[in-house]
């Protein structure tokens, strides 16, 4: 599997952590407590998997497939996310990531489980990711990354208000809809913060070096600062149009990844940006996490401020 492209028109970087035998941190037990097949939240638009029929695929990720569909009743379109039966949710968990409302974050409307499947019914983002978006263009221009930037960190503010750390930023995870706004999506890897414990789930490229090894850099309690080192490869992957941490030609593997990550002094960020550009990527790619910037500070950074 080839984990890093040199060039965008390479494969996509996948490579990923194996889940672990659990989905948002709950464990795989199909008790009475797991979510069951009814959606009982009546102010949901769809109520049953059959209000939804199935039109196209949209994309296909290491769990699961999602679908554009249509409402059958009143045609509305939404992406249709199913993921491997084997991983569960419950209703708790199914009910935080249905409250979570915000315009830099795509809208899951309901969450059913049957004996096949995890499913998920989403805002549908019709532009794709922003991997898609780099693999046409290459690079984006300063003020697409700096959009972007700010709309990100605007969305980590939200979940970090609900105490959730998402765990798995990066281009795929980066949803485009028709107006070109980008939204986060994907709470696969994601997890509700009630004590210290720390997800491993997710993707290696763009996991941070607390994330990596936890040994060598302290352990992080909360992980916010985890989603702040993969917006910085986000970003800095979107300027140089290539995944950033490893060099051009060097063999992308985990002991590279991990290497790139985690042992080298600091992170090259080139020096054709503009200041404003190369202090943000800084701040965000800071190694030592307690000296990296928060997302409250970098929203007001010059380099997204005022940007939207
Ligand atoms: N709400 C959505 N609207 C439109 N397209 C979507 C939506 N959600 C996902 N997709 C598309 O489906 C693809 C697969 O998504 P999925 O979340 O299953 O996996 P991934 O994030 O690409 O990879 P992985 O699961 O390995 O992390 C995405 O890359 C995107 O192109």
């Amino acid at each position: 599997m080839s984990l890093v492209r040199e060039r965008r028109h390479q494969e996509p970087l996948t490579f990923s952590i194996p889940p672990p035998p659990y989905y948002h941190g709950i464990p795989r037990d199909p008790s009475p407590s797991s979510f069951s097949s009814s959606n009982p939240d009546s102010s949901s638009p769809v109520q049953t998997l059959n209000d939804l029929e199935k039109l196209t695929v949209l994309g296909q990720g290491s769990n699961g497939t999602v679908y554009r569909t249509r409402h059958r009743r009143t045609t509305a379109l939404y992406a249709l996310k199913l993921i491997r039966s084997d991983l569960s949710i419950t209703t708790v968990e199914a009910d935080t990531l249905k409250r979570i409302e915000s315009s830099f974050i795509v809208k899951c409307y309901a969450v059913f489980a049957n004996s096949s499947d995890l499913c998920f019914v989403m805002e549908l983002m019709e532009k794709g990711s922003l991997q898609d978006m780099l693999l046409a263009q290459h690079v984006l221009p300063d003020p697409v990354i700096s959009t972007l930037a700010n709309r990100i960190l605007q969305g980590l503010r939200h979940l970090q208000e609900m105490r959730i750390v998402h765990g798995d930023i990066k281009p795929s995870n980066l949803l485009i809809n028709k107006k070109g706004e980008v939204k986060i999506a994907d709470f696969g890897a994601s997890r509700i913060v009630t004590r210290g414990d720390y997800g491993s789930s997710g993707t290696c490229a763009y996991m941070s070096p607390e994330r990596v090894d936890p040994d060598k850099w302290g352990f992080e309690e909360i992980g916010f600062a985890g989603d702040v080192w993969s917006l910085g490869v986000v970003v800095l992957e979107c300027c140089l149009g290539r995944y950033p941490l490893t060099k051009v030609g060097d063999k992308p593997d985990w002991a590279a990844l991990v290497c790139a990550i985690c042992c080298n002094e600091k992170v090259e960020i080139p020096v054709s940006g503009t200041l404003e550009f190369r202090d943000f990527v800084g701040r965000c790619l800071e190694k030592d996490w307690t000296k990296r910037g928060t997302v409250d500070e970098l929203l007001y950074h010059p380099f997204v401020k005022n940007r939207q």
